[in-house]
């Protein structure tokens, strides 16, 4: 009896093991194949644990076909295949807590013997990986990753990099290997064209395109696109970590520090937050600093790999099928959580935008007590059939607010009756509006108390002008007081000063430090005041390039949309946005009216971004550029204090290479100088 138990107990991890393995198989095909997952990480992760459990616990059941034992991915059809010649690609094992950081150390300590080696740590860039094959100084091959052995021919697509040199100083064979991402601005961009070809697509009756699900599968569809031109305009980037020589089948520098240091004087691209440190116990107190920063990046990453810096004691420590073991990556804690969604309830932004948020019964993630999680739009809460009444399961990443992310079950849910969307804005009552092919629903009233209360909250925010001392709450007292309606009466705020002193808890001290914030304020630069003015699609970087670019409100007032368009990487959106606020008559008025109170109005500093790459570089462009003179282009570099040059010299540092260019003049320049060459068509891709 107690064989046939064992037996029976046996056969059910064997089914448990194969259906692991099927679903994550099938999981794996939607992320790599289709770019397109089916469930969120946080469970695709717990599953391939609760494999990796069985299979040590049963290792009877463990296969060689197991996604616990290989790379993820297959090359698609489409691309020529092309081995990883030098060395495989490999994944890496997760960590999830400090437990699994300190257990990875004692691992390499007892492999090794010693305590004489030190860490690298970098942010895990949340993109897809690439090995970028040189020979004889130039690139000559790009391959992704594919199951870590065989990967897709994409060289054509890296020619299109924003900021990959494709010639390099070293003349052996070498691999560079990297993460390939799309910035969060230009994930932002390329769906706000998306909605705008959709509006387009409507009024001819056409099928609409879907938006882009997130930074990581766009960058991955697109590194992977068939169409060059698709790819050129969608602006992938990239940056690299890993040199590997031909000759030596091993790294070419003799640490990781090295590499990354050897690499960024090489002018590749290579992370800012990378950091060399002694021992586990710094990498643990590190950890902390990077997740506090991560929301400020402009792409994303998921976690951070932990490297030990001493290449001669990764030979020593190995590798499995899957992964190196002297690397990890350490995954930001997420958590998700089973809990009954109470009402839910919209708010209106600043743009007139809809929210819908989910009140929940008190749950505790990651530490914290939650009570309200969003929704986003109506399509969302449709597409899951979220219920009043229902069991969800809410999300909680870092220090992202949580979300709801699925229903718990459909049983459960059909109890409950169905949602409908709000009709009506929450705060005035207004008809909402939902542009056809747009998820989101608008109060179009630009009276809307919601709206108005939410854009001078923004005008004040530390962002924007910075005027301590008017919280949210403040100004909706003020509001209702009719004490401020509007940005004029923030600055005349000073001439109300009795009215002021008479409302309850409003003592001397206090309300001298809001007029005293105030009439400061009234300093700022002009990026603060084009950021905090709320232009649609306007953000810091958009108002400081502006600012910096046209010196005056009144200049980029007269701007008219060509001019704007043109302007560096503004794009389409962006113009539009801002030709359509200086049409509105009383946008001009507010702009007369701060200038008579004594804003400045003027961008004050340098004018030159000298964070910009060609700064005090020598620049030579040849070939011809489709919507510049030469003229054009000298002024263009003058305005980013580049060096513009009329031929070829020795230390020239980058060629920009236009349409119709001759080839002889290239080869050249390669001869005499480094020149990192890049091929472009339009004068805004010369950056
Ligand atoms: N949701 C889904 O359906 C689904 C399916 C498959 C995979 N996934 C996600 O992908 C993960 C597994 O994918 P994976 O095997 O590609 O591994 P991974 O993405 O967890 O880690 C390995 C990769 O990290 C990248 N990386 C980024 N920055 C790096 C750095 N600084 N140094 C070294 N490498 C760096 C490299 O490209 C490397 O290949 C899972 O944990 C899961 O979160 C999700
Ligand atoms: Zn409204």
């Amino acid at each position: 009896m107690k064989d046939f138990n064992q037996f029976n107990q046996l056969k059910n991890v064997e089914q448990k093991i194969f259906e692991l393995k099927k679903i994550i198989e099938k999981w794996n095909q939607d992320y790599y194949q289709n770019n397109n997952p089916s469930v969120d990480d946080y469970f695709y992760d717990q599953k391939l644990k609760e494999l990796i459990e069985l299979e040590e616990k049963y290792p009877q059941f463990k296969t060689d076909d197991s996604p616990t034992q290989n790379v993820g991915g297959e090359a698609s059809k489409g691309f020529k295949k092309v081995k990883h010649n030098i060395r495989s690609m490999f994944s890496l094992k997760n960590a999830f807590n400090q437990g699994d950081l300190i257990h990875f150390d004692e691992q390499i300590k007892k492999i090794l013997n010693l305590d004489t080696y030190t860490y690298v740590i970098e942010p895990k860039i949340d993109g897809l990986s690439i090995s970028l094959n040189y020979r004889n100084g130039k690139l000559f091959q790009a391959i992704t990753r594919g199951d870590g052995k065989i990967g897709e021919d994409v060289t054509k697509n890296c020619y299109l990099f924003e900021n990959l040199p494709t010639t390099i100083k070293i003349k052996e064979e070498i691999d560079l290997r990297g993460e390939v991402y799309i910035s969060i601005d230009q994930f932002d961009l390329l769906n706000q064209k998306r909605m705008l070809e959709n509006e387009k697509l409507i009024q001819e009756k056409k099928k609409i395109l879907p938006l882009f699900a997130n930074p990581r599968n766009l960058a991955s569809g697109t590194l992977r696109h068939l169409d060059s031109d698709i790819v050129k305009g969608r602006k992938l980037n990239l940056f690299i970590f890993q040199a590997l020589s031909a000759a030596k089948k091993s790294d070419y520098w003799d640490s990781q520090i090295e590499t990354l240091n050897e690499l960024q004087k090489l002018n590749f691209p290579i992370n800012e937050n990378n950091i060399h440190l002694n021992n586990i116990n710094e990498v643990i107190s590190k950890i902390d600093d990077i997740s506090k920063i991560r929301e400020k990046l402009n792409y994303e990453i998921d976690g951070i790999v932990i490297k030990v810096n001493e290449y001669k004691y990764h030979k020593l420590i190995g590798y499995t099928s899957k992964f190196p073991k002297w690397a990890i990556a350490y995954k930001f804690p997420t958590e998700i959580k089973k809990t009954k969604l109470l009402n839910i309830f919209p708010t209106v932004g600043r743009t007139g935008k809809i929210t819908y948020n989910a009140k929940l019964e008190r749950v505790n993630i990651l530490g914290t007590n939650v009570e309200r999680a969003t929704l986003h739009n109506a399509d969302y809460i449709k597409s899951l059939d979220i219920r009043i009444g229902s069991y969800v399961y809410v999300k909680k990443a870092g220090e992202i607010i949580p979300k709801v992310i699925s229903i718990f079950s459909l049983q459960d849910n059909e109890k409950n009756n169905r949602w409908a969307e709000s009709t009506n804005c929450p705060s005035c009552n207004s008809k909402l509006i939902r542009f056809e092919g747009e998820v989101d629903q608008y109060c179009l009233n630009t009276n809307c108390i919601g709206r108005i209360i939410e854009s001078l909250n923004h005008f004040v925010s530390k962002k924007g002008m910075d005027i301590e001392g008017l919280s949210k709450r403040q100004i909706e007292t003020l509001y209702n007081k009719k004490l401020i309606i509007n940005i004029f009466d923030i600055y005349n705020l000073k001439n109300k000063r009795e009215e002021l002193l008479n409302l309850e808890r409003y003592q001397e001290k206090s309300v001298n430090n809001i007029l005293n914030s105030i009439e400061k304020s009234k300093k700022n630069n002009l990026n603060q005041l084009i950021f905090a003015l709320g232009i649609r699609n306007i953000g810091e970087k958009a108002a400081l390039d502006l600012a910096r670019k046209y010196q005056s409100i009144f200049k980029i007032k007269e701007l008219n949309l060509e001019e704007l368009n043109d302007f560096n990487d503004f794009g389409e959106v962006r113009a539009k946005s801002i030709t359509e606020w200086f049409k509105n008559p009383l946008n001009l008025k507010l702009i007369n009216d701060l200038d008579n109170l004594g804003v400045n109005l003027k961008y004050i500093g340098e004018t030159i971004d000298k964070s910009n790459r060609l700064y005090n570089h020598n620049i030579l462009v040849t070939g011809t550029i489709e919507d510049a003179n030469r003229e054009n282009i000298k002024n263009y570099l003058k305005d980013l204090g580049a060096n513009y040059k009329s031929a070829p010299t020795k230390n020239l540092d980058y060629l920009f290479v236009g349409e119709n260019f001759s080839q002889a003049k290239v080869n050249k320049i390669k001869e005499i100088s480094n020149a990192k060459i890049i091929y472009v068509s339009k004068l805004s891709e010369i950056k």
